[in-house]
């Protein structure tokens, strides 16, 4: 079935797989590539964020616990003057310990500065207006509380409240205990993650309140982000849901990032770090548009030089089929000369020089097995005359008549040969036959000659007719050559000739000798 197309097909479908394969291949590895720089980006996203995630917590955390210390203590110890100056110096150690804080603070129940880690203890400011101390004001909670973002009324910097209830005796209000955190000490934290030129991270409360944001943009810090898609996607999620990512167009300047989310596992915030997608595939389309001139290259490279292999194997195939082409027709004229050069051409009957060959071969196979040979020399009576009569080419229409006729009734074993021996003189050579064996075959030719009844007015006959010599040998090795057979042969047909024509004569005995 294969073998049905040819090399140059195979040598085409060959070329055409491979240009195909490697285009194929690399589409292939290029979308494979595609969808593995996203899940990379995903995971340095989760990454980012949980680490954020992490440090938020923590940094609230250490803050969170200096004000349980300092409600506890305060609660027990009382607002007494050497009270507060021992909470005082423990605040100021514990500022003076932790970076990320600002402040300490203490309010009464009006909002009055009643200590605060730096010593100053000034009533030009009262903070009863605070987000934070109006929330703990009218909530019993003792929980902390992480306020929204504020520019800080004694520094000016950017601060997150992170506050504790502080109760009296009875329980009723007694004031807020407040720490106030470096937005910056966040800020730095964020610059030392890549997240690309356009990537960002953010810090959000539950509520949609806008920490921070880096790259920082003070505008934006303590707004809300409630209609943001990203803050009403992680609104809906809730346990687990909390914790993942998904592609938002920025409502801040429409660019499609992959925003991976992560709750702070303390405190009513979360975090999120997005990444620009188009900016994190930019080096797989640089590498994917580089990687696709050279395939194409190559695929043309191939392409071009397999079509030449292709053209210089179809040219081959000609020069072969012309080849096999002009050897055969050799051959068959080979085989027309051979033919030719063993054949009569106006018979069609072997020639002489066949006759000869066949001769000695079956003379000398007869010498070795001892068998009888026949042969049988047939004459067209008055053939001259013929001539003379009808015309010559009329006497070649005998002659081939009279040839078709010993055609027909020679016997066809193999070694009999019926042979033109020359002029309108025919011999038949019949091998392991007796002389009566070849007698019937040479009267068969002569009555079917006679029957043909072909007018001849120059014959005594009235039309054509022929005699024949039959003469046989057993030839003996060192006594009999061929020759002898014909010889008789002739001599039978001269006697028949003489006897009168349109018979058959048989070779006295001397050529069985
Ligand atoms: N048309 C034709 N004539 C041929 C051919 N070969 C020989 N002959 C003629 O055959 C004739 C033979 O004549 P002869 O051998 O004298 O004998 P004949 O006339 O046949 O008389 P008998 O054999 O005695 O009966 C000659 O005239 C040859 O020219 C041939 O190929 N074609």
């Amino acid at each position: 079935m294969l073998k049905r197309y040819s090399i140059t097909f195979w040598a085409t479908v060959f070329v055409s797989v491979v240009c195909l394969s490697l285009v194929v291949i690399d589409v292939w590895r290029s979308v494979n590539a595609r969808s593995g720089q996203l899940q990379e980006m995903e995971r340095l996203g989760a990454n980012v964020a949980r680490a954020m995630a992490q440090q938020a917590d923590d940094t609230i955390k250490a803050a969170d616990t200096s004000l349980a210390d300092i409600v506890e203590r305060i609660e027990t110890e009382g607002q007494g003057d050497k009270a507060l100056a021992r909470v005082q110096r423990q605040m100021a150690a514990q500022v003076a310990n932790l970076p990320q804080l600002v402040g300490l603070f203490v309010y009464d129940e009006r909002g009055r500065w009643l200590v605060n880690s730096r010593g100053v203890t000034s009533q030009a400011y009262n903070n009863a207006d605070r987000e934070y101390f109006i929330f703990h004001r009218t909530h019993e909670e003792r929980g902390p509380h992480v306020g929204d973002p504020v520019i800080s009324r004694s520094t000016g910097k950017w601060i997150m409240p992170v506050s504790r209830r502080l109760n009296k005796a009875d329980g009723s209000f007694g004031g807020v205990v407040l720490a106030t955190l470096d937005i910056d000490y966040f800020r730095r934290f964020y610059q030392s993650f890549d997240v690309g030129a356009r990537g960002a991270v953010a810090l959000v409360s539950n509520t949609g309140v806008l920490m921070l944001r880096q790259p920082f943009d003070s505008d934006r810090v303590g707004g809300s982000m409630r209609d943001s898609e990203l803050y009403r996607y992680y609104a809906q999620q809730s346990g687990a849901g909390r914790i993942g990512s998904h592609v938002f167009h920025s409502s801040h300047d429409g660019e499609l990032r992959l925003n991976s989310f992560r709750p702070l596992e303390h405190y009513p915030l979360f975090v999120t770090a997005a990444l620009s997608r188009e900016e994190m595939l930019e080096r797989w389309r640089r590498d994917t548009f580089t990687r696709s001139i050279g395939v194409v290259v190559l695929a043309a490279l191939i392409g071009f030089f397999g079509k030449r292999l292709v053209s210089q194997i179809k040219l081959r195939e000609l020069a072969e089929a012309e080849l096999r082409k002009a050897r055969d027709a050799l051959e068959s004229a080979n085989r027309t000369l051979e033919r030719q050069a063993m054949q009569d051409g106006l018979t069609g009957l072997a020639n002489r020089r066949q006759l000869d060959v066949t001769m000695g071969n079956e003379f000398s196979r007869a010498t070795r097995h001892g068998s009888t040979l026949a042969f049988i020399m047939i004459d067209v009576d008055y053939f001259k005359q013929y001539n003379d009569v009808y015309g010559h080419s009329a006497g070649d229409e005998v002659l081939r008549a009279v040839s078709k006729l010993i055609k027909a009734l020679t016997p066809k074993r193999p070694g009999d040969l019926s042979a033109r021996y020359g002029g309108e003189e025919i011999g038949i050579l019949l091998p392991s036959t007796d002389l009566q064996g070849a007698e019937a075959v040479a009267e068969r030719i002569r009555r079917a000659v006679e029957n043909l009844q072909m007018a001849h007015s120059g014959s005594s006959f009235g039309h054509v007719t022929l005699s024949a010599g039959v003469a046989t040998i057993t030839p003996k090795r060192g006594v009999h050559l061929a020759h002898m057979l014909v010889e008789a042969a002739d001599k039978a047909l001269y006697v028949a000739k003489s006897e009168g024509r349109n018979r058959v004569c048989l070779a006295q005995a001397q050529a069985e000798v």
